[in-house]
């Protein structure tokens, strides 16, 4: 396992690039513990493919360096590098059985026949596939064979990492939240340092302890989590992640106030110096209320989800997304709307520009 540091990597796939926009990675800095859980989320075409190509070795950065616990490594081929990847698709011998797909990676290597047994069934335990050890690959489930690529992934405890890239692509809805859960714990208990790669936000959230967020080949944010729903640190992050995601409303500023369609909105703190360009205004819809006064609203839409309703009203001709505990208002009714201050924020040309309240 090791510490991973990609530091001032960009990439073109372009012979002479000339703008940032010719760049499918603008400008990546990242460090990387040992033993961690990480995501790279992004939408399609964001750069992660791009990114995790440069971490394996298929790909050589048109600048900046990848260091595995601070060794160069960004000219070694991928065979060189020790890692292990898990694919979209499940990449096993169908010929095999499960008990020898296991085995692969380690005979591979030269491992002593014990070693080898004691990892193949203490992974197969993991993953829980130790009554299929014996069957043939070719004869089990699609969920399953994931699983035993999964499992040839993680069976070498002396990988530098292991990738994985989009594996949930191929597994049914309803067992995607078991295979989910399951690599979390597969990641506490081998203490492996780990890099998932999705445009699933559920996927990041539930796996990593922190989430690279990209967009545009850049990373917007690093954070927990909760970090990154709490405190967005733009507004693409804030609408990318949380379902509905966070309101981003037309702001403007006036004597050192923020206002909403004419009307004043108080912010979590002061406003950074010098903010200025296209302002807007950030608020969670689990942190917007119906309330007898403040933002003056219409109910377009309200939906009764179990234990929570969703409401979307217009101020003007905006849409605010609420969640709300509530009763639920009808469609039509006029109603008001209140924004936790603590939880409202002002958005710089997407960048946060507000600071907490001491
Ligand atoms: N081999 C290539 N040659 C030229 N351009 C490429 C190549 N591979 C990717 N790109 C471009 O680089 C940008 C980043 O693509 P990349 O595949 O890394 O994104 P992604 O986030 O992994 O998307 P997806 O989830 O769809 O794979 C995109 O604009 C893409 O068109």
């Amino acid at each position: 396992m090791a510490k991973i540091t990609l530091s001032k990597l960009r990439h073109s796939y372009m012979d002479a690039p000339k703008g940032p926009d010719d760049y499918a990675l603008k400008q990546i800095d990242v460090d990387w513990e040992d033993g961690g859980a990480y995501a790279l989320l992004g939408p399609s075409g964001c750069g992660k493919s791009t990114l995790l190509n440069i971490i394996s070795g298929l790909l050589i950065p048109s600048e900046g360096r990848v260091l595995f616990d601070d060794k160069d490594v960004t000219e070694l081929t991928p065979e060189a590098r020790n890692i292990a990847q898990v694919f979209q698709f499940p990449v096993i011998y169908d010929t095999m059985s499960v008990y020898d797909n296991l085995a692969f990676p380690l005979k591979n290597r030269g491992v002593d026949a014990a070693t080898i047994d004691r990892r193949v069934r203490t992974i197969a335990e993991m993953l829980e596939v130790t009554d299929m050890l014996d069957r043939r690959a070719s004869g089990l489930a699609p969920d399953n064979k994931q699983k035993l690529s999964m499992g040839r992934g993680l069976v070498r405890d002396d990988v530098n990492v292991v990738m994985f890239d989009e594996p949930l692509t191929v597994i049914d809805p309803h067992l995607k939240w078991k295979l989910r859960s399951k690599l979390k714990e597969l990641h506490q208990k081998t203490a492996l340092t780990m890099i998932y790669v999705t445009h699933d936000q559920t996927e990041a959230l539930t796996f990593a302890d922190q989430v690279v967020v990209m967009q545009d080949g850049e990373v917007v944010q690093i954070g927990t989590p909760v970090e990154l729903f709490e405190r967005p640190a733009h507004t693409f992050v804030g609408h990318f992640i949380g379902s509905p995601g966070m309101n981003v409303l037309p702001a403007e500023l006036r004597d050192g106030g923020a206002f909403f369609q004419g009307q004043a909105v108080a912010l979590e703190g002061a406003v950074r110096k010098g903010a200025s360009g296209k302002l807007e205004i950030g608020i969670r819809p689990e942190f917007v209320d119906i309330a007898d006064a403040g933002i003056a609203a219409r109910v377009r839409k309200a939906a009764d989800v179990g234990r929570y309703s969703v409401v979307e009203a217009v101020v003007g001709d905006t849409p605010v997304s609420a969640i709300i505990t509530g009763p639920v208002p009808e469609q039509g009714a006029e109603v008001h709307l209140s924004f936790a201050p603590h939880q409202t924020r002002l958005y710089a040309d997407g960048w946060l520009a507000t600071e907490v309240a001491q």
